[in-house]
C-alpha cells in the first residue's frame, strides 16, 4: 500500500471528549490551511453499503453503452442521469469518464416567467431499471455522506472560530447535494491521460470513495501529489463556498485525475455537499488571528466565483455538460463559457 504525505483525520472526536473535540478541531485547521486535501475515518460508514454501490455500479457501467444512454444526462433539465466517457468537459478539455449524477430526489418546481435559471435545477433523478439495486442503494449511500459531510462542515466551522451551526441556514433544506458513481477507463482505451482535468469543486467540502486503483492528485506548492487509496477512508477536499465564506483563509484545492494504466479501471464515488441555490454565502468574521492570514478570493477570469450559490452551481454544471446546456439553457449562452 503506497503511503502519502496527506492527513488522516478521525471525525469521531467530533462527538468524543471535550479534548478529542479540541484535538480534532485544531487538526483541521492546520491541515485545512496548509493542504486543504486529507483523509477522514472514524465516519461509520458501512464497508458492506460502500462494496455494494461500488458494486451495483460496476453492474450498471458493464451495460451496453443504448441501455446506459436510456438515462442520458442529456433528457434532464437537472442535470441528473448518465454521462458518456468524453461527454464532460473541464477546462474545454474532454473528461474520460463515465458517470451518473444523482441529486435530492424531489420534484421539478413550477416555472414562472422571469423566475432564477437555477430553479430548473430541482426535479428527479433518472435510474435504471436494468440495475435496479441501484437506486436503493447510492440513495442509502447519499443520506450517509450527508452525514459525514455535515459534521465535517461543522467541524470547520468551529476550526474557523464560528459556533458549528454558523452555514446551517444556508445548507439546511432543500441544498444542492451532488452524488455521483464514476468509472474511468484504462489508457488503452482513450485518446490521452484525462480522467478528470484540473478543477475546484464548487461546494461546501467534498467527499471522494476511491477504490484501490488510485489516479486522484492535488495541486501544491510543490506540484502534483497523489492521493493514494486509503482503505475505509473518505478523502475530503475543499470547494468553492468556503472559499468564498473565509475570504481565502481556506482555499478550494485544485485537483485532478490521471487515467488508469492500461489494462485496467478506477472506480470512485463523489459527494459534494453544497447548499441552498437561493441563499447567498455569508462572508463570516474571522477572529483576528486567522483574519490576519486572510489571502483573498482567488480571480481567475476563467472561473468566476459567485456569492450567489445557485448562479455559482450553475455555471460549474453548464460549463462541465455542454449538451444539456445547449438543449436546457440556450437563453443562458453568457455562462456557459
Ligand atoms: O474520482 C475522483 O477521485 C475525484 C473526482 C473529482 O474530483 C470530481 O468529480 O470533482
Ligand atoms: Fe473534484
Amino acid at each position: 500500500m503506497p503511503t502519502s504525505a496527506l492527513p488522516i483525520l478521525d471525525i469521531s472526536q467530533l462527538h468524543g471528549s471535550p479534548a478529542d473535540r479540541a484535538a480534532l478541531i485544531a487538526q483541521i485547521r492546520h491541515v485545512a490551511r496548509h493542504v486543504g486535501f486529507f483523509y477522514v475515518t472514524g465516519h461509520g460508514v458501512s464497508e458492506a453499503l460502500a462494496a455494494d454501490v461500488f458494486r451495483h455500479s460496476r453492474r450498471f457501467f458493464d451495460l451496453p453503452p443504448t441501455e446506459k444512454l436510456k438515462i442520458e444526462m442529456a433528457n434532464s433539465p437537472h442535470f441528473r442521469g448518465y454521462t458518456p466517457p468524453g461527454q464532460e468537459y473541464t477546462k474545454g478539455q474532454p473528461d474520460w469518464r463515465e458517470e451518473i449524477d444523482i441529486g435530492l430526489e424531489l420534484p421539478p418546481l413550477d416555472l414562472l416567467p422571469g423566475d432564477p435559471p437555477w430553479k430548473r435545477l430541482q426535479g428527479p433523478n433518472q435510474w435504471p431499471e436494468a440495475v435496479p439495486e441501484l437506486k436503493e442503494t447510492l440513495l442509502h449511500w447519499q443520506q450517509e455522506v450527508i452525514r459525514v459531510a455535515t459534521d465535517l462542515l461543522k467541524a470547520f466551522a468551529l476550526a474557523l472560530g464560528q459556533p458549528e451551526t454558523v452555514f446551517e441556514s444556508i445548507y439546511s433544506g432543500v441544498s444542492n447535494q451532488l452524488l455521483k458513481t464514476i468509472r474511468y477507463p484504462g489508457r488503452d482505451q482513450i485518446p490521452d491521460d484525462q480522467g478528470c482535468g484540473p478543477h475546484k469543486d464548487g461546494g461546501f467540502v467534498t467527499l471522494v470513495r476511491q477504490d484501490h486503483i488510485g489516479g486522484l492528485q492535488v495541486q501544491t506548492d510543490a506540484g502534483w501529489i497523489d492521493v493514494p487509496p486509503l482503505p475505509g477512508s473518505f478523502v475530503v477536499n475543499i470547494g468553492e463556498l468556503l472559499e468564498l465564506a473565509t475570504d481565502g483563509f481556506l482555499r478550494a484545492n485544485v485537483h485532478r485525475v490521471v487515467a488508469p494504466p492500461a489494462g485496467q479501471d478506477r472506480q470512485s464515488l463523489a459527494f459534494f455537499l453544497g447548499a441552498r441555490p437561493d441563499a447567498v454565502v455569508p462572508q463570516l468574521t474571522l477572529p483576528p488571528d486567522l483574519a490576519a492570514q486572510t489571502r483573498g478570493v482567488e480571480r481567475d477570469p476563467a472561473n468566476p466565483l459567485f456569492r450567489d450559490v445557485g448562479m455559482n452551481i450553475l455555471k460549474s454544471r453548464l460549463r462541465s455538460h455542454p449538451d444539456v446546456a445547449r438543449r436546457h439553457y440556450g437563453d443562458l449562452v453568457a455562462l456557459h463559457a
